[in-house]
């Protein structure tokens, strides 16, 4: 596991065992994540979508606490994925990393409560499964612009694909001041507290 530019997101690089039958990989490892993080990922769901090429879901968040960590693989297809800073008070507030998840290196990546989260399909039947460390609670899940200027991502472009396809939510989903001004948004020392509750010690 490798630690993003945002601090709190880890890229995983699985071995992948391959033989004549094809291919193996732990796909998820409890012990290297708590080994990683410092703390428990305790599932709670497990989610999974199916995106046609240019299908663009997020940017995702969901309240503190208790927030939501996931951990996101893609098993079929590929996508471009991405984890932006939303700890009010965080030293890389706003900043954005993204990484390409696909069927052939099983990547994954964690994506930690406080953090939000969103992908581009980059082909047909992008299927990503993430698990999640607490359930859906729609009333609790916000988006943000995924083309805020103030986060500034740079999706890659799709091949065929003249404009990425959003949710009519993502489409109209407010900017990151919006959403700031809003007092949607985690505070870092919030995100720090809730991380120490689920270990019972402060972390270093
Ligand atoms: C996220 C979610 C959605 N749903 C329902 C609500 C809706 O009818 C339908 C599709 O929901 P959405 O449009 O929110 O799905 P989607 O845009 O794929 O939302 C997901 O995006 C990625 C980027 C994430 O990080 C996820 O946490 C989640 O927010 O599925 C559930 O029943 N449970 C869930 O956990």
């Amino acid at each position: 596991m490798r630690p993003c530019a945002v601090e709190g997101a880890w890229v995983v690089e699985p071995d992948v065992h391959e033989d004549d039958r094809g291919s193996f990989v732990e796909a998820f490892s409890y012990a290297r994540v708590e080994e990683a993080t410092g703390r428990p990922f305790d599932v709670r769901q497990v989610n999974s979508s199916v995106s046609r090429p240019g299908v663009l879901r997020g940017i995702h968040f969901a309240q503190m606490p208790p927030s939501q960590a996931k951990y996101v693989t893609c098993t079929s297809g590929s996508v471009f994925d991405v984890v932006v800073d939303l700890r009010v008070g965080s030293p890389t507030f706003g900043a954005w990393d993204g990484v390409v998840l696909d069927a052939s290196s099983r990547r994954s990546i964690l994506v930690s409560e406080g953090l939000g989260h969103g992908f581009l399909a980059l082909d047909e039947g992008a299927t990503v499964v993430y698990l999640c460390t607490a359930p859906y609670a729609p009333g609790r899940e916000h988006g943000i612009d995924p083309f805020d200027p103030a986060i500034a991502i740079a999706w890659p472009s799709v091949r065929g694909v003249a404009r990425p396809l959003l949710s009519d939510k993502d489409r109209d989903a407010p900017s990151l001041a919006e959403v700031r001004a809003a007092g949607l948004l985690p505070t870092a020392a919030e995100v720090q507290g809730f991380l120490e509750s689920l270990v019972g010690a402060p972390l270093s």
